[in-house]
């Protein structure tokens, strides 16, 4: 069957000839529910009492928020299926699982997570995760560890990373995170009551310095197997458990950019509940929660890398000593730095995030943002004097009382 964009109701007819998916008598009802960029999902449901569910996701030969304006490769379907498979068997249960894909429709069928929410809708709701370090620290130590070439042989990693190859996404992120916010292009939209601040960034060589060598890096250190865009709105959550889902980003790169993600978007909700909520103790303690949070992240993804290496290097320099340490200190290095890059596109360039949109007053928004941006640059500029999370935790407690 040639590619053809389905319909809720050939979603329908699609999901009936899957072999053992639903019994022959389900009475299946199909909803498109995507609310990202770039995709179709359908949220397909056999209505009797009891009866399951699945999401198919498929991919348009176009960006979707775009149109057919800007064309965009299905072989990101192919990387989202195989990473989430891949995710699966390095850290079981992490994702959701995938029942089936369907190469000439670009379509993933995948465990449905509709008992989950996304994270960053939790967030703003001030909702607390006591699960979530533990989980994406593990998370993120496992699928980074285990693709790198620390864990594989280079032979068997080189292919992995051929077959990751992901020009098209790549070239999305290397534009819209890492050139276009830090230029007047045409692309940007910020709220107009920043406009000095962003022309400040604008004309700061010293910065745009830094974030060239971050998009260096980004472009050339095919460290480990990345997700590529894991931001809060690519984390489903209930109280206890975390999935990751959305990998279509997933290339190999350095380590720091999946770290950096999780905790840009983590610190961006920091700064929108300056908008979001109005008392200072209870911002104040939200504030608190989400800190400790980065730096829980960072310190379990350190000690199950740490394990990791002990247990299970192969690479021959691996025990020399210094090396761990080194090596850890560049990803931390890295991800603060990635993390900055993240924070500033995020307020400036073409793709926001709902936690600081979802502020109606263009002035409090401002606030939010100002303090976005204040962080943003810190932890880039800074990133080479770090040596621990703990200096990370200050840089960001200093930009808010400056700010
Ligand atoms: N496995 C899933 N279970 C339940 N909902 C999902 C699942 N995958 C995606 N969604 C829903 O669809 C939305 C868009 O999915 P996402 O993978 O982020 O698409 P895009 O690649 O277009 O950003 C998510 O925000 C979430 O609400
Ligand atoms: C024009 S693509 C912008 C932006 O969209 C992607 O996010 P998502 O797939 O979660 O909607 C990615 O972050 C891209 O940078």
């Amino acid at each position: 069957m040639s590619y053809r964009t389905l319909t809720e109701q050939e979603a329908v007819e699609y999901a009936r000839k899957i072999p053992n998916l639903f019994p022959q008598d389900a009475r299946l009802v199909s909803r498109e529910i995507g609310d990202g960029n770039l995709n179709f999902v359908f949220h397909i449901k056999d209505e009797r009492p009891s009866g399951k569910s699945i999401i198919f996701k498929q991919a348009l030969p176009y960006v979707r928020v775009i149109g057919d304006s800007w064309p965009l490769t299905l072989d990101r379907a192919r990387i989202e299926s195989e990473a989430l498979i891949l995710e699966n068997e390095l850290c079981p249960g992490s994702v959701p699982r995938v029942y089936h894909y369907d190469t000439d429709l670009a379509l993933i069928v995948m465990e449905d997570l509709s008992d989950y929410e996304i994270m960053r809708k939790g967030l703003v709701e001030r909702k607390r995760y006591p699960n979530f370090a533990k989980q994406i620290g593990t998370f993120l130590a496992r699928t980074l560890f285990l693709t790198s070439d620390l864990a594989m042989s280079p032979l068997e990693k080189k292919r992995k990373a051929a077959s990751f190859t992901n020009p098209e996404l790549c070239n999305i992120t290397e534009n819209f995170v890492f050139t276009y916010p830090f230029l007047d292009d045409p692309s940007n939209a910020y709220n107009p009551l920043i406009t000095n601040t962003v022309q400040r960034i604008w004309s700061n060589d010293e910065l745009k310095l830094e974030v060239a060598r971050l998009k260096e890096r980004f472009m050339t250190l095919g460290q480990a197997l990345l997700h590529g865009d894991l931001h809060t709105g690519s984390i489903m959550v209930t109280e206890q458990d975390t999935k990751v889902i959305d990998p279509e980003f997933a290339y190999y790169g350095p380590m720091g950019f999946d770290i950096g993600a999780v905790i840009a978007n983590l610190l961006l909700n920091y700064a929108a509940h300056e908008g979001h909520t109005p008392d200072p103790q209870e911002r104040e303690a939200y504030q608190a929660y989400l800190l400790e949070t980065v730096s829980e992240v960072w310190r379990v993804f350190e000690t199950e890398f740490r394990t990791l290496w002990e247990e299970q290097a192969q690479e021959p320099y691996a025990k020399t000593p210094g090396y761990l340490d080194a090596y850890l200190l560049d990803v931390l290095k890295d991800a603060a730095g990635y993390a900055g890059c993240k924070m500033m596109r995020r307020v400036i360039g073409l793709a926001h995030v709902p936690d600081l949109e979802s502020i109606a007053d263009p002035a409090l928004r401002a606030k939010g943002e100002t303090l976005a941006l204040c962080i943003g640059q810190e932890l880039v500029l800074q990133r080479g004097t770090l040596s621990g999370i703990d200096d990370v935790i200050k840089l960001i407690a200093a930009s808010a009382v400056q700010n």
